[in-house]
């Protein structure tokens, strides 16, 4: 195992747990902490923002915080392959009971069901839908915020040209996306030298596609995603 890679994933260096157990501890504490998420924190779920596609669906959390309150919009890992927003929401008490932030949980549809670069138009439908929420809001930004594949996604969607013309040609100038967050590192990284290095056929990595601001990942049908031995 490489190096990077090996940094890349906890369940090679925790010390709380045994190898096997992390990714079931982490899958177990997400789904209970989001439960927890949507009985502490005023929540709207289910909010159509594509409807083109099935997953098209975000949640919204602590919309009774102050109209200025910035934005944070979060897209969950998976290997592009699995996890869904309603386990994806333990991010969101820490912000909102802090009063610092309006959390926006995006689901997504997972490949191979659709392609990755479906997926990535459709992150930047939520991109645009919270840029238009914090307008509307009088927000002072808005955080793009992903882990793992998510962060892949956040990076490519926002990379696209015409995500910018969704921000600002909707006519938002007042509306900037401040931050984005790579939880888990550096998606081009980690797709390079964790999934493909890793001898994951299922992963396929096209840099040249990348520099034209493409989707730089494909998921291959009918293969299943990584797992750690
Ligand atoms: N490779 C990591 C696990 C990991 O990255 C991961 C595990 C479950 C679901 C998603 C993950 N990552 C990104 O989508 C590890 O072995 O700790």
């Amino acid at each position: 195992m490489q190096e990077l890679e090996r940094q890349y994933s906890p369940s090679q260096w925790s010390e709380r747990h045994s190898s096997g157990e992390v990714i079931p501890i982490h899958f177990e504490k997400a789904k209970e902490r989001s439960e927890t998420a949507r009985q502490t924190v005023l929540c709207r779920q289910d909010v159509v923002y594509d409807d083109a596609l099935p997953r098209g669906l975000l949640d919204v959390y602590g919309e009774d915080l102050p109209k200025g309150a910035p934005v944070v919009l979060y897209v969950h890992g998976g290997y592009w392959q699995e996890l869904d927003k309603g386990v994806s929401a333990y991010l969101v008490p820490p912000l909102v009971k802090a009063g610092r932030a309006v959390g926006v949980v995006v689901g997504y549809d997972l490949a191979p069901a659709v392609s990755v670069a479906d997926i990535v138009v459709e992150v930047r439908k939520a991109v645009v839908w919270a840029c238009a929420l914090a307008c509307g809001r009088g927000s002072v930004g808005v955080v793009l915020a992903g882990w793992s594949a998510g962060a892949h996604l956040i990076t490519q969607a926002t990379l696209m040209f015409t995500v910018n013309q969704g921000f600002h040609g909707q006519g938002n100038p007042d509306v900037t996306v401040n931050q984005s967050c790579h939880c888990q590192g550096n998606p081009d990284v980690t797709v390079n030298q964790c999934c493909h290095g890793q001898g994951n056929p299922d992963v396929t990595v096209n840099q040249s596609c990348h520099c034209q601001g493409n989707p730089d990942v494909t998921v291959n049908q009918g293969w299943p995603r990584p797992r750690q031995p």
